[in-house]
């Protein structure tokens, strides 16, 4: 599998490449960076005291032209640039970016007709596991539990809810037979009054190094039941991305997530 890799000198661009190093059936061939990026031209392996042979480059054909799959961990705008020439090049996308609206989903979507795409708020196989325990804990617990979902990580993240939060929400809403748009309540200060039933709560913590922590909170009265996935690496994201590009190799075109990857769709609650 031959992988270009955007974000090079990102956190998770960085742990990507070294994951891609470390795969004996992945090759290393295109690194992209923003443009104006101190790191352009330099070696996308250097970071790990190797040399690659490649540079990191901010011309998107250049750094796609050896590519079979490019995987993004960047931001939505940077995602989209790059989707645009991928599509045109017949690149598949494994596209891990989150805080996209929804003109940019349907963005990914559209370009999902002529490619074949992975996107997902998550790649480990354990917050997707997590993914399908709320399901059936909201399925046994639909009615009389208040649903709050709480979430940490690192200072440097730049969207809240998290991807993966907003996920489980859209989890829990579609089991209990709700779109989330309808029942989220994403922020609280000053006089909000009692809390409104069938509303799910969402709550973000910023701080030091956190890689990823979050917690679905199922309130009764009398108990409570706890959801919790924390991730202490960010190697089971990027692993979760090698194992997304081997599933696109059967795939020409259409638009999957971490659940079709890892066949949970399969198994029915
Ligand atoms: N789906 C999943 O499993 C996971 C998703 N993520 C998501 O991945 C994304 C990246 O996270 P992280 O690696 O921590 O972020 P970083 O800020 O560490 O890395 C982002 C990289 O993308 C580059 N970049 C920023 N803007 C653009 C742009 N417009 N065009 C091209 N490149 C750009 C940055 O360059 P520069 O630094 O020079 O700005 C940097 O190299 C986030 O959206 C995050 O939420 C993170 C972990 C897991
Ligand atoms: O920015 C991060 O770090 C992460 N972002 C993803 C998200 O928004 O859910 C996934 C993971 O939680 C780490």
């Amino acid at each position: 599998m031959k992988f270009a890799i955007a974000g090079a000198s990102g956190r998770m661009g960085r742990m990507l490449i070294e994951t891609v190093l470390n795969t004996p059936d992945a090759q290393l061939v295109g690194a992209l960076d923003i443009p104006g990026s101190p790191h352009l031209s330099q070696d996308p392996v250097a970071f790990l005291g190797k040399t690659s042979g490649i540079k990191i480059t901010s011309d998107i054909k250049e750094g796609l032209k050896d590519a079979d799959f490019l995987i993004d961990f960047t931001r939505p705008e940077g995602t989209l640039a790059h989707l645009e020439v991928a599509q045109t090049m017949g690149v598949k996308m494994i596209i891990g970016t989150t805080g996209f609206n929804d003109v940019q989903k349907a963005t990914l979507k559209k370009a999902s007709e002529k490619i074949a795409i992975v996107f997902a708020p998550n790649m480990s196989v354990g917050v997707n596991a997590t993914f399908k325990l709320l399901e059936v804990a909201a399925k046994i617990l639909n009615s009389g539990y208040d649903i709050e979902i709480v979430e940490a990580h690192h200072k440097h993240k730049v969207d809240a809810p998290s991807g993966t939060a907003i996920g489980m929400g859209e989890v829990i809403a579609k089991a209990l037979g709700k779109d989330l748009k309808d029942c989220a309540v994403y922020a609280r200060e000053g006089h909000t009054g009692e809390r409104e039933e069938g509303t799910i709560g969402f709550a973000t913590i910023r701080g030091g190094d956190i890689v990823g922590d979050h917690t679905v909170m199922f309130c009764g009265d009398g108990e409570r039941i706890e959801v919790t996935h924390k991730s202490s690496t960010r190697m089971s994201y990027a692993q979760g991305s090698v194992r997304a590009g081997r599933f696109l190799a059967n795939q020409s075109k259409g638009l999957f997530d971490m659940q079709d990857v890892l066949g949970l769709k399969q198994i029915k609650i």
